[in-house]
């Protein structure tokens, strides 16, 4: 195959000429008329070719094409680092090449195309894309239509696209209809919009492997469509912990060179009820009261977490609970180890293979059963009880850009493990200081009233008397302030078959707002501690106080690679003369 591929020539650049060279897995040209000592090489992976086009031809920010029969455009990632953020900043790269005949130049694109197809079988040809047009900023539309879609079009990708018009038509479009022919779903949102796929797309791999979502004790069948995130939200959490940035033309070139991230789901459970999925955060405590009380302030945008942040903080509130988890193998890693989960992970390739041992790559994947769960109920549980600040599960690191290393620096995008935070009640200073370290590299843990573990599942209850106490507050307080009492557990259909899944607070316009903002109200207005807070889901409230977590080892896979290290990728300029011509395109 290399052979049938490779290709030499010279090629001019302007007015330079190069000696340029396909071996089926690189592009590279080097600068021919100079000496020996001065010729640089350029150096590209065929992996990140995004395109190949006849003629001289620009894309971004405006398409156009001079049409001539010597030249090809070629396409490409280029890498920079971001000022802001840990992970690298993808670029699209653009070098035209002319070509002394035209039957060279037809050779030089047909051998780039087909050396595209062939090293890069994970590259989408077919997208389902749904837009949330009122996601973050509002501007999910606009960063689709004019950054996105053209780098769609020049790599050849069709896509149908849908924009929202209410909250979860893309859960129910991905569990009920057709989605034959598409290789990936992306959605253009924050991590709300992320969810909606997530369960979707879970949802709908299960109903047709015939399994039953609700019990806990199953293995989930991974799903076979990759999820593409095109960040336009407020947090976009998932997006920052996957690519290393919030940047739109980056997370277009993962999805359209088909990258591939495995990603632990976190499935909360209360009694027989699916409750949600999770990725990021399942939080009790002071997360689930920034989220109760941002709901109230959704029209100040992204700003409404920093303001509800404080209102909550000065509140200084802590909450009864009983924690019970299930460590994880401490020899395997350790959320203490100062490590990070970043592209290439050695502790996430390892755990594909304990959580797939049968497959020797990533293809066959889906079609096997991992007995994980069995394994889990070897070992042994673990309880405390006390009062908490906040009880934390994440499932990866969480960072995002208020916390940049993230609620757990060193937890793993994939190794089928979460990390479980537990924040005993302190003084308010302390608690501060813990939030603080969140925003800098000091380390979180690093204080005596905080806890963290590595678990393959957590089960939360309140001590005895404290859940009615809490439905009989809740029930007080809406008939004082005229709420209407109501179940919160919602039935959906799917395929004939009825399931429980309990109501998102994606629906929470059409649900009695005041039943999930009570406890803040309590606290605020009735100047009265309550006595339990709610759980934060990956963003939404979750309607029980006492659930069951387990963690399922790369559930889903992202069009992602996990966090490019940009310091690792800097070196690279210092490198030895035989690495360095890979290295010239990570400048
Ligand atoms: N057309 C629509 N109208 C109303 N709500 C929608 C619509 N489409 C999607 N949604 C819902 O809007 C919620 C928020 O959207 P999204 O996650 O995109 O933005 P965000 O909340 O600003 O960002 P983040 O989740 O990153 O904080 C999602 O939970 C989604 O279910
Ligand atoms: C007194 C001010 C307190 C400032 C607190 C700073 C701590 C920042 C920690 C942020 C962690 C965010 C974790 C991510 C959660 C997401 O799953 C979720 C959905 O987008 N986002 C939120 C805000 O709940
Ligand atoms: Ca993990």
């Amino acid at each position: 195959m290399e052979t049938d591929l490779r290709l030499e020539s010279s090629l001019w650049i302007g007015n330079k000429r190069y000696r340029a060279v396909l071996t089926g897995w690189h592009l590279k040209w080097t600068e021919a008329d100079k000496k020996n000592g001065d010729k640089k090489t350029v150096s590209v992976p065929v992996a990140e070719v995004v395109g190949v086009e006849n003629g001289r031809v620009e894309i971004l920010p405006q398409k156009s094409v001079e049409d001539t029969d010597k030249d090809f455009t070629v396409f490409y990632i280029k890498r920079s680092r971001s000022r802001s953020t840990y992970g690298l900043l993808w670029n699209l790269g653009r070098t035209q090449f002319s070509c002394p005949s035209r039957v060279l130049r037809d050779q030089w694109t047909n051998h780039l195309r087909t050396a595209l197809k062939t090293h890069s079988p994970l590259r989408p040809h077919r997208l389902l894309v749904f837009i949330n047009p009122f996601g973050g900023k509002k501007k999910g539309r606009e960063i689709y239509h004019s950054l996105v879609a053209p780098l769609f079009e020049l790599a050849g990708i069709s896509s149908h696209v849908i924009v929202t018009e209410r909250a979860n038509q893309a859960r129910d479009h991905l569990l009920k209809k057709d989605l034959t022919g598409f290789d990936g779903v992306v959605c253009v949102g924050g991590d709300g919009m992320f969810s909606e796929v997530l369960h979707g797309l879970i949802g709908r791999t299960q109903q047709e492997a015939g399994l039953c979502e609700t019990d806990p004790a199953v293995t989930l069948q991974p799903c076979p469509l990759h999820i593409g995130i095109i960040p336009a939200g407020s947090t976009d959490c998932v997006c920052y912990a996957t690519v290393g940035v919030i940047d739109p033309v980056s997370s277009a070139l993962h999805i359209i060179i088909g990258d591939s991230q495995p990603l632990d789901v976190c499935s909360v459970h209360h009694a027989s009820t699916l409750v949600r999925y999770s990725v990021s955060l399942v939080g009790y405590g002071f997360y689930g009261d920034v989220l109760a009380e941002s709901e109230k302030h959704r029209w100040m945008g992204p700003l409404r977490y920093d303001y509800s942040g404080t209102v909550v903080y000065l509140s200084n509130r802590s909450y009864a609970g009983i924690v019970q988890y299930l460590p994880a193998d401490p020899l395997l890693s350790s959320p203490k180890d100062k490590t990070r989960c970043l592209s290439g992970c050695n502790v996430c390739s390892r755990s594909t293979e304990r959580l797939f041992p049968h497959t020797s790559d990533s293809g066959s994947l889906y079609s096997s059963h991992f007995s994980q769960y069995s394994n889990d109920s070897e070992g042994e549980w673990v309880s405390v009880e006390g009062r908490f600040r906040c009880v934390s599960i994440t499932c990866m690191s969480s960072s995002c850009a208020r916390s940049p290393l993230g609620l757990s620096p060193s937890a793993h995008l994939a190794d089928g493990t979460g990390d479980l935070i537990l924040v005993w009640d302190t003084h308010p200073l302390s608690f501060l200081k813990f939030l603080y370290r969140h925003t800098s590299t000091q380390d979180q843990f690093d204080l005596p009233f905080v806890e963290v573990h590595r678990v393959k599942a957590v089960r939360f209850s309140l001590p005895d008397g404290r859940e009615e106490e809490v439905h009989e507050g809740i029930g007080e307080l809406n008939r004082a302030i005229g709420g209407e009492e109501r179940e919160y557990v919602d039935t959906v259909s799917r395929n004939g078959s009825q399931q429980q899944l309990a109501q998102s607070v994606v629906e929470r316009e059409t649900m009695n707002e005041h039943k999930t903002v009570a406890p803040i109200l309590c606290g605020l207005c009735c100047k009265k501690t309550p006595a339990v807070s709610v759980w934060n889901c990956d963003g939404e409230i979750l309607p029980f106080t006492e659930i069951f977590c387990r963690i399922h080892g790369q559930l889903v896979r992202l069009y992602a690679r996990g966090i490019e290290d940009g310091a690792a990728m800097q070196n690279c300029s210092q490198e030895s003369d035989k690495n360095k011509s890979r290295c010239i395109t990570y400048k």
